[in-house]
């Protein structure tokens, strides 16, 4: 039974989503847990992306339902979501690179803005003014908890790939989500940059209470600060629990073992090898 007190309970029921003849998720039911890092994993082609997209609302599951603290979202459109606090990154780094730090981060506001960016700058009503001094608190409190207040007027384009990812992590923050989905938030890092995210997507759940869902492949990363672990295979759930009971269940290993995917199963065995 799921504690369903703490708001960003996210429940996909019975979800099955096709691209022509391919059934890419199949008859797919798990609950991504309030207040947890709730990691997605499973081998390439298995469906990750795509439930990852249903939730966010980029597709539309042919048949199922996605609930967020028992309201049904199935079929808002991306936008409303973001209202009701689900926020996400993007895997390819979806930034303005030619803005800078600080105005990227202020786009994240907008999900919330009661008033269109062109009102907020014309009409200054008090109702505005407190809006935006809240708001600007908000982004002073996540520019200072990510570490990133020396670079916030570099435009984004100048900066390494790991505060990029940084950036953009900054931005879903900005959303004041409930719910951040991050999408292989250490791919292409070093050691280093991967270090650095885990401590800030770990703090980030114990800062605001968030709800986190994450796809990736890094195994480390995943064992190392997931609550929960939902395996796809072949579109289907195939374990989900947490990571000691999910890397030593035979299903994920042969389907790992299986799926010709040999830079997932190096990353992990390097990993079992240095521990
Ligand atoms: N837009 C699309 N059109 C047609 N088929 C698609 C589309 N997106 C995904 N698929 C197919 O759906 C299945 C699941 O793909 P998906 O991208 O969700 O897997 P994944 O687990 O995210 O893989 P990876 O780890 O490689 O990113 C695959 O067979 C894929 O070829």
């Amino acid at each position: 039974m799921i504690d369903t007190n703490g708001a960003g309970h996210v429940r996909v029921d019975g979800v099955t989503l096709s691209f022509g003849g391919i059934k890419a998720l199949k008859n797919v039911t798990f609950d991504v847990r309030p207040g947890a890092i709730n990691a997605l994993i499973g081998p390439n082609g298995a469906g990750k992306t795509s439930l990852f997209n249903c939730i966010s609302g980029f597709y539309r599951p042919s048949s199922g339902t996605i609930s967020v603290d028992g309201r049904d979202i199935t079929r808002l459109r991306p936008p409303a979501r973001a209202k009701l606090g689900l926020a996400r990154s993007f895997q390819n780094i979806a930034l303005f690179r030619g803005m800078t730090v600080l105005d990227n981060i202020k786009l994240g506001r907008h999900a919330h803005m009661s008033t269109n960016l062109l009102q907020a700058l014309v009409y200054f009503g008090p109702a505005q003014r407190e809006e935006l001094a809240l708001r600007e608190e908000v982004e002073r409190r996540i520019i200072d908890f990510l570490e990133i207040d020396h670079i916030r007027h570099a435009p984004v384009a100048a900066l390494s790939y790991g505060l990029q990812k940084r950036v953009e992590l900054a931005r879903a923050l900005a959303m004041k989500p409930r719910v951040l989905m991050l999408d292989e938030p250490v791919a292409g890092m070093n050691r280093e940059e991967t270090e650095d995210m885990a401590r800030f997507i770990l703090d980030a759940k114990e800062e605001w209470g968030l709800t986190i869902l994450m796809v990736e492949h890094d195994m480390g990363l995943v064992m190392d600060i997931s609550d929960h672990v939902a395996v796809l295979n072949f579109g289907e759930i195939i374990a989900d629990g947490t990571p000691g009971r999910v890397r030593d269940d035979p299903h994920v290993t042969e389907a790992y073992l299986g799926s010709g995917d040999p830079a997932a199963l190096m990353t992990r065995l390097a990993r079992e090898a240095a521990e």
